[in-house]
């Protein structure tokens, strides 16, 4: 069994624990209910490569790697550091996220919020949008291909963008061919948990430009992000880097200061 597995595994039975709670006809209700989403696919297009800052208060690979008395502050000094979005990880066992977290993060914050799970249905999307989410993760690897293509169209329904997650060529060719028009590729193999910062560099190009594009994983500084732009990033999502740094709004707007700078490479549109 693979990491990726077992996580979800353990999702599925966290899932069926909520819907014994609250079931699908009230989360899509309290879906319905909420503010409105944000459009995170233009705030992706602005100018400039876009950082996305995690909230991350743990990792299968590494265990613990922040104590993050409150994600709302975190998220605070995110945004004023310039991130374009804030990735919030709710999955509860490996990642030490929750909903609340989210939560919080949605109310501090008027930037686009991505929710940061392990999607393995419908609920968890209408729960996400119930929360407040602007954006949804979907992992290729995780899912199906008839059920990757009706949780991106559900997500796009609801007004969010789903962010699909690949990390091989195969996976980004089943992304496209189920729709998906935001593709984040993970430096970090999901069922080994290996990082190769080269993955990015090897998929991307091979991606049309209509497609937002995403480098997850493995940026610890603006060496990195400019790596990435050069292989054709609109933006990089950032966790690790930034929760261990200990001035997050800074270590944030040295990225963004790169990635904004006129030297920066731009992705070909
Ligand atoms: O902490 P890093 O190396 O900056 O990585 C952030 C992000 O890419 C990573 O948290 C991530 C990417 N895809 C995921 C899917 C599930 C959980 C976590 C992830």
């Amino acid at each position: 069994m693979t990491v990726l597995d077992s996580i979800l595994e353990g999702v599925r039975a966290d899932v069926a624990a909520r819907e014994a709670v609250a079931d699908f006809a009230s989360v899509k209700a309290a879906g319905a209910a909420a503010p409105a989403p944000i459009d995170a696919k233009a705030a992706l297009r602005e100018p400039g490569i876009a950082v996305i800052a995690e909230v991350k208060r743990a990792s299968p690979s590494k265990g613990a790697l922040a104590d993050i008395a409150d994600p709302a502050e975190l998220a605070k000094a995110y945004e004023s550091g310039g991130a374009r979005a804030i990735s919030v990880l709710t999955e509860e066992r490996r990642f030490h996220g929750s909903l609340a977290d989210l939560d919080a993060v949605r109310r501090a914050v008027r930037i686009p919020v991505l929710r940061k799970d392990f999607v393995v249905g419908p609920y968890q999307i209408h729960e996400a949008r119930a929360h407040g989410a602007d954006i949804v993760l979907l992992i290729v690897a995780a899912l199906e291909q008839t059920v990757l293509a009706a949780l991106i169209d559900r997500t796009e329904s609801l007004g969010m963008t789903a962010l699909v997650e690949a990390h091989t060529e195969e996976e980004a060719d089943r992304a496209l061919e189920a729709g998906a028009t935001v593709i984040g590729i993970n430096a970090r193999n999901l069922k080994t948990l290996e990082v190769d910062k080269n993955t990015f560099g090897r998929i991307a190009p091979g991606l049309p430009s209509h497609v937002i594009k995403i480098a997850e994983s493995g940026v610890r500084g603006p060496a990195d992000l400019l790596a990435y732009a050069g292989a054709g990033a609109d933006a990089v999502l950032v966790g690790e880097g930034l929760v261990t740094s200990g001035d997050p709004r800074q270590a944030v707007a040295e990225l963004v200061t790169v990635g904004t700078h006129p030297s920066c490479p731009k992705p070909a549109r």
